[in-house]
């Protein structure tokens, strides 16, 4: 016996080539269904999209396995593998069958525990290499990839972007171009704001990255919005599209952001390896409120543990488990509010008798969830709670359209459930709180198990599972399209159960052992009305199916019995074989996505890394030259202006000297511009002289100021030739002020030099000796009067003058000639040496000058002065080229120690990425190799 499904004779009609379990013979292998064999329908069409769409968390359907190198496609999601163990009947006694279920379970326990240490480790390992990721995105903050927007007239393109600027993916990225499915676009950017950067020197890369820029622009499809499906930067913004937002963030920014996303990553992956490894699996029974969950969960346990009401009455999840795990003692522990359920700490709850479960279940205010455990009326064969495989959590949740509150809570714990179980009213069909939680569900369970229950109150029958199934290809196209094992149309409340723990020991008549078709009927004890039979139509024999004689009474219920253990025997495979799906794909999917996501993740950075190596690489190439140039130049320039200043100094000593020398020599040549007055105003003319003497040297000393400047102002226009050839734009150019220099001391000589006229300085005897020896003979008298005269007056004295006179001219001759002699000699040595004056006084008191300056050592303290002005003058230019110099030199040692800071900065995380690619490659591999099919139940038999 088992559900036809009639709908699938609809889609038949509507086109579309496929086969329906609807023909399935009863004790026959089951079949399936297939779809899209022939030309796609348009329902087809949509159901594939919605199967596309199914990956948030990748739940979408893949065919095969050969998704790793495809980006994303939710490649381990919890599909349907077939059935392969015959549901009942065939050639082999029951012994031999038995057996072979036996070795199959142990086979299959073999591969899942396998599987399961190996997703746990990749999980270990992921969760390492995203912490590392954390670490590195801290000190290199890592690009995030996003999509090149679709140049558009309406939209400006952003002016720091060049036209060209996709990121070509390399390795990675080429192999990927092979691979992917056609819908994935490529043209991955960088974020930040460096993109520019990017482009230079990729030689030929950049040719084809032109070209791309060239292809026609690629719109942000939906495929490639979930590029990134867990690693994603969610952002909402008004008006902007995500991958905008996340283009125009800074590069600091968007690490932020990524780093948070890594830390959520890390904490889902701890709670995957959790579930993994907690040994049992839940199995979460939901649905509206009121759908028969109690009394389905109840039919299952083939014991009325939970209550059942016409009103809504779960309030709480009820997780009813194996007596096995509370030490064989069947009670209720209720959890308060709060509190974090530990069975060994009985202050995390209260204990209560099986009894008072009605009190506790309504009691949503007081207890957030109970523990029932009961102990298994069924054998191995047929128990699921105690099926010799696996711990099985059943949980009845509240109705779903209870409470806001609730359905929230029920949407939550879904996450952490291995199999969904969802209870439909047949005659309410899907509700939209219903509706809402199969399409959330389906991000990580595309395949749930769905009970329609109360089917016997369906009159037409056939016309409720065409609705209903109809319903499910919208809701959940996977489960739609394995309806034959999934989908079951029951009445719950048809099944006889043992009476309830109020109303008697479990086990009843039956004791326990009796199996569902054929076994214990608990008609006696069911504390159920029994439905009335005429309320079905008749319509149909087994439910719906058409054709069938119209059934009454007994029959009903046999026909609703066998429905409700086929259901039970789809429902035990669907969790005990497919558990290896159902609690290990979540992890594996999500494994997938978040190595695919690290693997593009890496494949960006890496060439970014790459790229800014090359750029510092070349920086530092062209960085290097022009640093030696520059420690060169500073050396040289430093040199080349301490000789300028060196020699300009000297020259302008050495000129100084010599012009002050000469001119100090020859003083008393040079025409003083001062006339002689006369013998009266004699004096006068000698202090004029001696001042137009000293104005004479004063006048050199200017002049000579005057060239030192003009050296002075050679020399800074020299040392700012050799700035602007060493330094260019960088120097800083001075304004020197020659007028500035000089401005002391030169006044100074007058108080200096200071000597005073004597007589004597009048009279020059020396000349006029040397006057006399020229006209000799010319006149004893004029020669006596000369030296007599010249004697006398040159201050020799009277009597020596006299003695000499006499021994020279004769006492008698003397005699004769000495009054007219004398004077003669003496009119004519006095006007004489009057009329000598102005030549003889210059050249006196230049002489004086002279040896006065001499003392003073005028010229050297003038010339060492002067050139010590210049040297000062010189000095500040000078050190501040040096300066400029030493900067620009400091500049480029710093630029260079900069950029040999990024380039092994870049390298690092060149190797990093490029390490970090191949590891989650590595772990990716590892993980598509976790085959969650594990060996068909009829090869392990085989085996055996
Ligand atoms: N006719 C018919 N009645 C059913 C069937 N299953 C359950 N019922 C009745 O439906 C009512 C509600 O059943 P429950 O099992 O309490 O429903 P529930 O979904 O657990 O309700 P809440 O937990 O309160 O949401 C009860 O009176 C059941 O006897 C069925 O298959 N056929």
């Amino acid at each position: 016996m088992s559900s036809s499904n009639p709908f699938a004779n609809g889609f038949a009609a509507a086109g579309s080539s496929r086969s329906f379990s609807g023909d399935r013979q009863k004790g026959g292998r089951p079949q399936y269904m297939t779809v899209g064999g022939g030309s796609a329908s348009e329902s087809a069409a949509r159901l594939q999209a919605m199967l596309d769409e199914d990956s948030g968390y990748g739940g979408s359907i893949i065919g095969d396995e050969t998704m790793e190198n495809v980006w994303h496609p939710g490649p381990a999601e919890d599909r349907f593998t077939p059935n392969h163990t015959p549901v009942k009947g065939g050639q082999d006694s029951a012994a031999a069958e038995h057996e072979r279920h036996a070795m199959a379970a142990h086979v299959h326990q073999m591969y899942y525990n396998q599987n399961r240490t190996a997703l746990a480790r990749a999980i270990s390992q992921t969760a390492e290499t995203l912490r590392k990721l954390q670490e590195m995105n801290a000190k290199w903050p890592a690009h995030y990839p996003t999509v090149q927007r679709p140049p558009s007239p309406a939209i400006p393109s952003r002016p720091d972007v060049r036209p060209g600027l996709h990121h070509t993916q390399s390795t990675a990225g080429n192999h990927r171009e092979l691979d992917r499915p056609p819908l994935r676009p490529s043209g991955l950017r960088r974020a930040g704001t460096s993109l520019g950067e990017l482009q230079s020197g990729e030689g030929s890369s950049s040719n084809a990255v032109e070209k791309a820029s060239e292809a026609p622009p690629r719109l942000v499809t939906p495929q490639l919005a979930q590029d990134f499906s867990v690693l994603k930067i969610e952002l909402k913004m008004e008006g902007l599209p995500q991958s905008e937002i996340v283009h125009s963030l800074e590069k600091q920014s968007v690490a932020a952001l990524l780093d948070n996303q890594i830390n959520n990553s890390i904490r889902h992956l701890f709670a995957l390896r959790e579930r993994i490894e907690d040994t049992s699996s839940k199995v979460l029974v939901t649905g509206d409120l009121n759908a028969g969950k109690s009394t389905f969960c109840n039919a299952l346990l083939r014991r009325k543990i939970l209550p059942e009401d016409q009103q809504p009455c779960t309030s709480i999840f009820c997780e009813v488990l194996s007596a096995s795990e509370n030490a064989g003692v069947e009670e209720v522990h209720a959890i308060p509010h709060g509190f974090v359920y530990n069975r060994n700490d009985e202050s995390t709850y209260s204990v209560f008798d099986l009894k008072q479960l009605e009190t506790i279940v309504v009691d949503g205010d007081r207890w957030s969830q109970c523990k029932i455990y009961i102990k298994d009326i069924r054998s191995v064969d047929q128990s699921l709670l105690n099926n010799g495989v696996v711990d099985i959590a059943l949980i009845d949740a509240p109705g779903l359209n209870n409470d806001s509150l609730k359905t929230t809570a029920v949407f939550a714990r879904q996450e952490e459930i291995d199999v969904v179980v969802f209870v439909v009213s047949a005659a309410n069909h899907f509700t939209l709180s219903a509706k809402e939680f199969i399409f959330n569900a389906a991000r990580e369970k595309a395949y749930m198990f769905m009970v329609v229950n109360g089917f016997d109150n369906i009159r037409d029958k056939r016309r409720c599972q065409e609705m209903i199934l109809k319903q499910i290809a919208h809701l959940s196209p996977a489960t739609f399209k394995e309806s034959s094992e999934l989908v079951h149309f029951v009445s719950s409340n048809a099944i006889p159960v043992a009476p309830g723990p109020g109303d008697g020991p479990p086990g009843g008549s039956g004791g326990g052992s009796g199996g569902s078709s054929g076994g214990v009927s608990f008609d006696g004890g069911n504390d159920r009305p029994s439905k009335p039979d005429d309320e079905d139509d008749g319509d149909s024999g087994k439910h719906g199916e058409p054709g069938s004689p119209p059934k009454k009474g007994k029959g009903k219920e046999k026909e609703a019995q066998e429905d409700f253990d086929e259901l039970e025997a789809s429902l035990r495979r669907f969790v005990l074989e497919k558990r290896a799906r159902s609690k290990l794909a979540p992890a594996k999917t999500y494994l997938m996505n978040v190595l695919g996501d690290l693997t593009t993740l890496a494949g960006v950075n890496r060439d970014v890394a790459q790229n800014e190596l090359n750029r510092v690489t070349e920086e530092l190439k062209q960085l290097e030259p022009v640093f030696e140039k520059s420690k060169k130049a500073r050396t040289e320039a430093d040199d080349e202006v301490a000789s300028n200043i060196e020699k300009t100094a000297e020259d302008v000593y050495a000129l100084t000297r010599s012009t002050l020398t000469t001119s100090i020599a020859h003083v008393a040549e040079s025409d003083l511009g001062v006339n002689y007055p006369g013998v009266l105003g004699a004096y006068n003319y000698a202090d004029d002289i001696k001042a137009a003497m000293l104005n004479q040297v004063a006048e050199t000393v200017r002049w000579c100021e005057e060239r030192a400047r003009e050296k002075t102002v050679g020399g800074v226009s020299a040392i700012k030739s050799l700035g602007i050839l060493h330094l260019g734009d960088s120097y800083v150019d001075l304004t020197f002020r020659s007028e500035k220099m000089f401005r002391s001391r030169r006044d100074a000589l007058a108080r200096q030099v200071d000597f005073e006229t004597e007589l004597w300085d009048f009279f020059d005897l020396t000349s006029l000796w040397e006057r006399q020896e020229k006209v000799a003979g010319t006149s004893m008298a004029l020669t006596v009067a000369g030296v007599v005269g010249g004697r006398m007056l040159g201050g020799v004295g009277w009597l020596d003058g006299a003695l000499t006179a006499t021994r020279v001219v004769g006492v008698t001759n003397i005699r004769r000639m000495l009054i007219p002699g004398l004077l003669l000699a003496t009119v004519l040595g006095v006007s004489y040496t009057i009329s000598q004056i102005p030549s003889s006084l210059p050249k006196r008191l230049s002489a004086k000058l002279a040896a006065q300056l001499a003392q003073l050592d005028y010229t050297h303290a003038n010339s060492t002065r002067i050139s010590a002005e210049v040297r000062r003058a010189l000095k500040f230019p000078a050190d501040k080229l040096r300066e400029g110099l030493q900067k620009n030199m400091e500049g480029l040692q710093e630029q260079r120690r900069e950029t040999v800071k990024v380039q092994q900065e870049s390298e690092v995380a060149r190797k990093y990425f490029g390490n970090l690619i191949r590891e989650s490659g590595e772990v990716r591999h590892r993980v598509v190799g976790v085959d969650l099919e594990g060996p068909a139940p009829g090869v392990a038999g085989g085996m055996a």
